[in-house]
């Protein structure tokens, strides 16, 4: 299993959910352009020395992560708020890339359409949506539940910081 967040813009989520891919062992992708960079005070705060132990990789532009994963066979599973499917009635597989959307703006058209998979955490109307770092949180509980552990699937390198 392993996450990808489209273009991040705020520090505090991305450290965090870095901090949560440590601890469960899952890779990470940045695609960039981020709103931040690796010196961000806040970025380093919420993911403190965690982040020397997770797997990352920094892509950067949305085509050169898509040309990543065309090598990597790897199935992209957007979560969106526009979803009509629930993110519980899935059938993740250990090689799955799950991918957020920036916070302001969440993914381009180009993203919806490149997704294998569009799902939704369905929340009660009419409020908006949750938190990214919530929302990762939730989709990794899941997929693992499912798959097992998060060690499963293609190994990425450390090239960020
Ligand atoms: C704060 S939301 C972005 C809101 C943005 N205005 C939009 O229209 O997508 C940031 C990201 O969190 C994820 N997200 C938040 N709530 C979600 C939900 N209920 N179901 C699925 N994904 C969700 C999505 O990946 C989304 O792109």
């Amino acid at each position: 299993m392993q996450i990808a967040l489209f273009q991040p813009d705020i520090p505090q989520n991305t450290g965090t959910i870095l901090r949560l891919c440590a601890c469960l062992d899952v890779a990470a992708h940045i695609i960039e352009p981020a709103g931040f960079d690796a010196s961000d005070r806040n970025f380093r705060r919420a993911g403190m020395d965690y982040l020397d132990h997770v797997r990352l990789k920094r892509h950067d532009s949305w085509s050169k992560f898509e040309e990543w994963r065309a090598e990597a066979a790897c199935r992209l599973v957007l979560f969106t708020t526009r979803a009509a499917k629930s993110y519980l009635d899935f059938e993740y597989t250990a090689s799955d890339v799950l991918l957020f959307g920036r916070e302001t703006a969440g993914v381009t058209d180009a993203v919806v359409a490149a997704a294998d998979a569009r799902l939704v955490i369905p929340i009660k109307p009419p409020l908006r949506s949750l938190n990214v770092a919530v929302t990762a949180a939730m989709a990794l509980g899941e997929a693992l539940r499912q798959t097992g552990s998060g060690t499963a699937g293609s190994a990425t390198q450390r090239d960020f910081w």
